[in-house]
């Protein structure tokens, strides 16, 4: 079996007397949306924080394809194909959409801002943002302004950033948010797709999207993993519609 392309194992983290991740161990398989998904406060946030190493555990560990990166930063784990998106836009509202993504590609192959001008014209950066544009259904709008593109563009945008960067996972924290019914359905589709290309982890309120969306969900409820399967299993599980989805209904 190929290497999970991330594996947590026993991660814990403490905040005073809060045990915000208690011996958490799950793991992201090639092909797949794994949902986290659990009650607010449930440590949703400072798992994907630990996950994408910017928040360092008390112990535990974290592998991206085989990899131990514990001790590795933000940075660090992002070149290591780790791909952290929805939490803060970083897209530069002034510029195109098109330099958005070719300066993204520019600035992890370590090409200096001072440079801009040489990159927006370099063919092998121009070529993968151009073909992840076209991936997001952004084409028609490479020589938009950021600035005038509706929400919905915009995180397409982030995820076009994203794509460029060729990564072996995403980890993505609601993808959703603000999108209107149309913009979730959109996104919703997009993500479906885009899993053959590198795996998802997912945290996302939105329990339809989850539902239809993953193929492994796993349940958090005061900082530990209470159940971790299929949607029809999760959606079977007694002590899941306990602790969680039974205060939705
Ligand atoms: N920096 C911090 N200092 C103190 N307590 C914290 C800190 N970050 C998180 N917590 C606590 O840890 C627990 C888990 O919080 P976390 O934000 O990870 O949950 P969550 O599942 O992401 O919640 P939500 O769905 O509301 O975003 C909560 O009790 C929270 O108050």
């Amino acid at each position: 079996m190929t290497e999970p392309a991330l594996e947590v194992r026993g991660l814990r983290k403490s905040f005073g007397a809060i045990v915000a991740s208690d011996d958490v161990s799950l793991d992201l398989r090639g092909g797949e949306v794994h949902a986290l998904i659990g009650p607010n406060g449930a440590g949703k946030s400072t798992l994907i924080a630990q996950i994408a190493g910017a928040l360092r555990p008390d112990a535990g560990s974290v592998r991206l394809a085989g990899r131990d990166v514990t001790g590795l930063g933000t940075a660090a784990r992002a070149r290591l194909g780790l791909a952290r998106t929805f939490q803060v836009s970083a897209l530069a509202m002034e510029l195109t959409v098109l330099q958005n993504v070719v300066l993204g590609v520019a600035g992890r192959a370590g090409g200096a801002w001072r440079f801009r001008g040489a990159a927006l014209r370099d063919p092998a950066l121009v070529r993968p943002a151009r073909e992840a544009l076209a991936r997001v259904g952004l084409t028609g709008e490479a020589t938009s302004v950021v600035a005038d593109l509706s929400h919905g563009q915009r995180r397409r945008l982030e995820l076009a950033v994203a794509l460029a960067l060729k990564p072996r996972c995403f980890v993505m924290d609601e993808p959703l948010a603000g999108l209107g019914a149309d913009g979730s359905a959109e996104m919703t589709a997009l993500l479906a797709g885009l899993k053959a290309q590198a795996p998802i982890l997912l945290v996302e309120h939105d329990m339809d999207a989850v539902f239809a969306l993953a193929d492994r969900i796993s349940v958090l409820v005061y900082g530990r993993i209470i159940s971790t399967g299929p949607p029809d299993a999760i959606r079977a599980d007694a002590a899941v519609r306990e602790a969680y989805l039974g205060d939705a209904s």
